[in-house]
């Protein structure tokens, strides 16, 4: 797997899949095999366009579940060709849909995958509607576990806070934070 410290990448064709991804929980990992699935199938790249720090860490003070060095290893271990490691700051942040659908092009995909809730651009103004304007976007139906709910990586440092790591793990679908698998 390549990795890319810059959002310059250039691709001729890609199957791209989006997001913070945080933690790396089912629905995550969901996301990531799809691409790669679909990447195989058509036999072009698959990209895992990521933020360091994530957003939420950077804007809102959150906790962040992993390093970046953990989130490339476990990336890695799917069989993702290229994994994009933008620079999240103020700068990036304040960047418009449209800035980040230019740079997005760059990779000129065939396929994006993400799922319902994902947002971009500055003061989220970019949803997956804008985002299908300009592309073709697999919406990933949410993952839920067991009692229905969605997982997400909120859900799992609150879990975290409250020490409850059986339910955390369930989410994550493997034993810690760090550990590639079951
Ligand atoms: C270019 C760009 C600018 C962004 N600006 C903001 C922002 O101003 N405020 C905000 O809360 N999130 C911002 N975000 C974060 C997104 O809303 C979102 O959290 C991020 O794209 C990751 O998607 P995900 O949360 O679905 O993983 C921005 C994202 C991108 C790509
Ligand atoms: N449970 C889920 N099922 C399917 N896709 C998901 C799920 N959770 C997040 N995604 C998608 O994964 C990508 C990365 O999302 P993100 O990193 O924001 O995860 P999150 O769990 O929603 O995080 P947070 O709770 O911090 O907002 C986005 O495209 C998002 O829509």
């Amino acid at each position: 797997m390549k990795i890319y410290e810059d959002n310059e990448l250039k691709l001729m064709s890609s199957i791209v899949t989006i997001g913070a991804f945080d933690g790396l929980h089912r629905g995550h990992l969901a996301l990531i095999e799809r691409t790669v699935t679909c990447a195989k199938q058509r036999g072009v790249p698959s990209v895992v366009y990521t933020f360091d720090p994530p957003p939420r860490s950077f804007l809102q003070q959150k906790q962040i579940l992993m390093s970046v060095s953990e989130k490339v290893e476990l990336v890695k271990k799917y069989g993702v060709d290229h994994i994009v490691i933008a620079n999240f700051d103020q700068m990036y942040a304040a960047k418009t849909p449209l800035d980040f659908i230019h740079e997005i092009k760059l990779l000129h995909p065939q396929q994006i995958n993400v799922g319902p809730n994902f947002t971009f651009g500055k003061g989220k103004q970019g949803d997956v509607n804008v985002l299908a304007d300009h592309f073709n976007v697999y919406v990933q139906p949410f993952v839920v576990c067991e009692d229905g709910e969605i997982i997400s990586s909120t859900r799992i440092r609150g879990l975290m806070e409250k020490n409850e790591l059986e339910q955390v793990k369930n989410l994550l679908g493997r034993p810690s934070l760090e550990k590639i698998k079951i």
